[in-house]
């Protein structure tokens, strides 16, 4: 599943509709769009005949797209009146809608009462589409507002009004949307957070936009990708082939960070765990797991950082570990501490605060554009870059690739994820994957296990029930001659 940016988007569709007649694109729009109109009224109150739909039409195609669904609608027997919400809508969609037998009214008409009850079946949001500018004019809000107090269900035609388009943020208001049906490519608002959560279910409807070729801006790992790319031990590994992570995690201040990287790294599989950090953690360690080595030694992959505290030597205990030549995962407070430039093969995983005190930014310029941030954070240190979150975002330096990890569920937002997740993400170089993989395999894992049980759970116990998924996952796997790593050195 990959994300386009409007302008990508528009270049298909310019694309597409050059080699077909004028309208084409939106007939095939319009009837992906009724047949899941059509299959909503269906689980809803049985079948679209008598059903009563809502049609809300802003100025552009996305209003198009819209009444000639609610046309099509309309000549299956259902009721349909369009709402006319801002501009002038698309001519020839409402003179379909009108000669299919629908009503045309408009928001602003003065005899409406200020405060109606909504009682349709259906209310079709095709106000905005691609064309959007992020927000709501003030009677379109109110009319937002007033239909999910009504409890009518939206469907969203192309994306939410109001979300942003191509960064997922929703400065102001939007429409929630139980289901969103796009066409053609799904866009960025689909895939990161706060919009994504405002589609609800999505529908992705072919119009033949032609999308091999092209670069989509994001990519989005899915739990096939999980099963193929895992490195699942097999019948020639050992504890070094599967690696060794070592872990300079927590402090006297901040024991935790030290216990739960520990066992996000021992639960992820590592084949060797060794804790080099404080004795305060390195006690809780010893009783929980025995199988960490509390030594220095041979290790693969390094993982420091999360729960430093202001550490003195911070800097040159990384600068040290730069010299070694092997991966790190650099976190938490291990990010005020690294050298002006980072090869590709570390990994650093900021929560938006720290990824803006990188980039001597503020938290709220990150959120508005986290894929931008994102970016900017492995350029300008020359590493990788995981933005935790609840979209995670990773960035290879060099590239203007951004993957994103499978969501998981609200609760894992929680203090010491991102410790454990760390930890995953340091058993993951130590087996030799590359960090933007390591990044999105980690955090992947992280959420699909998160919605495998039922949370909220502590996330170290959420770390022990890696090795059910993990199972689950290497039974659906290819076999290991079919097997495709997706992310190659
Ligand atoms: N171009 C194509 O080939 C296709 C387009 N389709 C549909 O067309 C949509 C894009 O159509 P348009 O480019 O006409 O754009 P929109 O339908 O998104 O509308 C843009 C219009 O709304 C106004 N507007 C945007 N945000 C506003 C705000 N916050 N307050 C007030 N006015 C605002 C703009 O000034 C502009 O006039 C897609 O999302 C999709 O639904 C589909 O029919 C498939 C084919
Ligand atoms: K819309």
């Amino acid at each position: 599943m990959n994300g386009y940016s409007v302008e990508q988007v528009r270049t298909l569709e310019q694309r597409a509709m050059s080699a077909l007649p004028d309208g084409v694109l939106m007939q095939r729009a319009a009837a992906g769009l009724t047949a899941i109109l059509a299959a909503e009224l269906v689980r809803r109150r049985g079948g679209v005949y008598g059903a009563r739909v809502l049609i809300m039409v802003g100025p552009g195609n996305n209003g198009g797209d819209a009444l000639y669904a609610g046309a099509r609608l309309a000549r299956r027997g259902a009721s349909v009146t369009a709402l006319r919400c801002v501009g002038t809508p698309h001519a020839a969609g409402l003179a379909a809608l009108q000669a299919a037998g629908g009503v045309v009214t408009e928001l602003a008409d003065p005899g409406r009462p200020a405060s109606t009850s909504w009682t349709v079946d259906l209310a079709v949001d095709g106000i905005f589409g691609i064309g959007g500018r992020p927000g709501l004019p003030d009677p379109v809000a109110e009319l937002a507002v007033s239909l999910q107090a009504s409890g009518v269900p939206v469907v969203a035609v192309d994306l939410p009004s109001g979300v942003e388009c191509d960064t997922g943020a929703v400065p102001a208001a939007s429409f929630h949307a139980v289901r969103t049906v796009t066409f053609g490519a799904m866009k960025i608002c689909h895939l990161v957070e706060p919009a994504r959560s405002r589609c609800g279910e999505l529908d992705l409807v072919d119009i033949g936009l032609d999308l091999s070729g092209g670069q989509p801006t994001l990519t989005a790992a899915e739990e096939s990708m999980l099963a193929s790319s895992w490195p699942f031990p097999d019948e020639r590994s050992n504890k070094y082939t599967r690696g060794v992570v070592g872990i300079d995690t927590g402090s006297d201040a901040y024991p935790g960070a030290g216990i739960l990287s520990t066992h996000g790294a021992v639960y992820a599989g590592a084949g060797m765990v060794r804790f080099l950090g404080p004795a305060a953690a390195a006690q809780v360690i010893r009783a929980e797991l025995p199988n960490v080595v509390f030594a220095p030694g041979r290790v693969q992959a390094r993982l420091f950082g999360s729960g430093w505290g202001e550490r003195p030597d911070g800097a040159r205990v990384i600068a040290e570990a730069l010299e070694s030549e092997l991966p790190s995962v650099v976190d938490a407070d291990g990010l005020r501490y690294l050298p002006p430039r980072l090869p590709p093969s570390w990994l650093l995983t900021p929560h938006a605060g720290e990824l803006a005190r990188l980039l001597d930014g503020d938290r709220a310029e990150v959120e508005a554009d986290p894929i931008g941030a994102v970016r900017a954070g492995a350029d300008l240190t020359g590493a990788t870059v995981l933005l935790k979150g609840a979209t995670q975002l990773v960035a290879r330096p060099g590239t203007s690739e951004v993957q994103v990890a499978i969501p998981g569920p609200a609760w894992t937002g929680q203090a010491g994820s991102g410790d454990v997740l760390a930890g995953v993400c340091a058993t993951l170089l130590a087996a030799g994957k590359r960090a933007d993989a390591a990044a999105v395999l980690g955090a992947s894992l992280q959420a699909v296990t998160a919605a495998s049980v039922p949370g909220p759970l502590p996330p170290h116990e959420l770390a022990r029930h890696f090795a059910r998924v993990l199972g689950a996952l290497e039974s659906r796997a290819p076999d290991r001659c079919g097997r495709k790593d997706l992310w190659t050195h």
